[in-house]
């Protein structure tokens, strides 16, 4: 991992019982066969983790437990992010959240953890338990299938599992469900999580889920890497800058007043050049409104403005950046 490239996460969602961990184990050997150090983080409702006791020891292992991701403990996601990079300084972070967590809220809870971590959440992966899914449909209400819907609805790949437990017919109809909840992420048909191809995690879900630096030179690079894939998909849910330099509050008050509506969510820290020196401010964008608090934070904070939505233009915000930081 080089120093100022953010770590990669990926997130694993999906129902009770669906699959998660046997994906984290599948997930964690790949990587460990390409030469990565992964690090984990799992959170469980309850007092311990019966999950944790499943995964490769070695691997280093954060656990929050007695509490759910998405709400009660949210806070606390950016201090474990950051001590596990801290202390072992992982090449790829795998958050497996509970299987009652809102994957919207746990999303909004890695991009919190992004203003003072150098991460990029790099895929939201559902793993769907086929038979349940459809059972579920059939009576189509209540709060679970809701639920379901919404982690598969937020995936930018789906893992439909438990193949074994489907006749041929019902795969098909297992297959049509999820594509007509999500019409964007590629969908992995698997027994037991057994996934062959992991080229995905490396380029297909990154560009689905774009998280870059505004740095022209790192921009650069990574468009090299991921050439040719880049208008594949427009399902763009995070993007997040870091700023390498303080930026005029009066333009940036200006971008915000011109985002479009399917950019619903911004947050982030930004040194304003127009205010007296050293000030730093912690914005909040939400349903049109901004919202800035004077901070001093502790120790090595970037400047970095998370930006959420549903299929904006990414290329039209990284204009944007660019010309907020006078680079273009
Ligand atoms: N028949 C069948 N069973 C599976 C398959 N994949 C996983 N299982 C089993 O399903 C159970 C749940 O799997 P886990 O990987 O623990 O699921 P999980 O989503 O992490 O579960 P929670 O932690 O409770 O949310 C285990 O007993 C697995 O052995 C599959 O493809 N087919």
């Amino acid at each position: 991992m080089k120093n100022n490239e953010p770590t990669p996460v990926h997130l694993l969602s999906g129902f009770l019982g669906s699959g998660k961990t046997t994906l984290l184990a599948n997930m964690l050997s790949h990587f460990k066969s390409e030469g990565l150090k992964p690090a984990v983080i799992m959170n469980e409702l309850g007092e311990v983790n019966l999950d944790g006791e499943l995964v490769d020891r070695e691997v280093p292992m954060a656990e929050m437990l007695s509490g759910c991701i998405c709400c009660s403990i949210r806070g606390d996601l950016g201090v474990e992010i950051g001590a596990l990079i801290e202390k072992h300084r992982p090449d790829v972070i795998v958050i497996e959240s509970t299987g009652a967590a809102n994957p919207l809220e746990t999303i909004d809870g890695i991009t919190d953890a992004s203003m003072y971590q150098t991460i990029a959440l790099r895929s939201v992966i559902t793993v769907a338990d086929g038979h349940e899914l459809l059972e579920r449909s059939k009576s189509g209400k209540g709060r679970t299938f809701k639920l379901m819907k919404e982690q598969i609805r937020c995936a930018t790949m789906l893992v439909l599992n438990k193949s074994d437990k489907l006749d041929p017919e019902s795969l098909v109809e297992a297959q049509q469900l999820l594509r007509e909840m999500n019409g964007h992420a590629p969908i992995l048909t698997t027994e037991r999580c057994g996934v062959q191809d992991w080229s995905w995690l490396e380029n297909g879900s990154a560009e689905a889920l774009p998280v870059r630096t505004a740095d022209k030179e790192h921009s650069a690079q990574h468009d090299h890497g991921h050439a040719g894939s880049h208008h594949s998909h427009e399902h763009v849910m995070v993007a997040t800058y870091y700023m390498d330099k303080p930026v005029s509050s009066e333009a940036f008050e200006q971008l915000l007043r011109g985002l479009p509506d399917n950019i619903y969510r911004a947050k982030g820290i930004l040194t304003f050049s127009d205010t007296s020196s050293g000030s730093r401010f912690l914005f909040q964008y939400a349903y049109r409104e901004s919202d800035y608090i004077r901070i001093e934070p502790q120790g090595k904070v970037n400047d970095v403005a998370v930006f959420i939505g549903e299929h904006f233009s990414r290329e039209r915000l990284d204009g944007e950046i660019a010309r907020l930081l006078g680079k273009s």
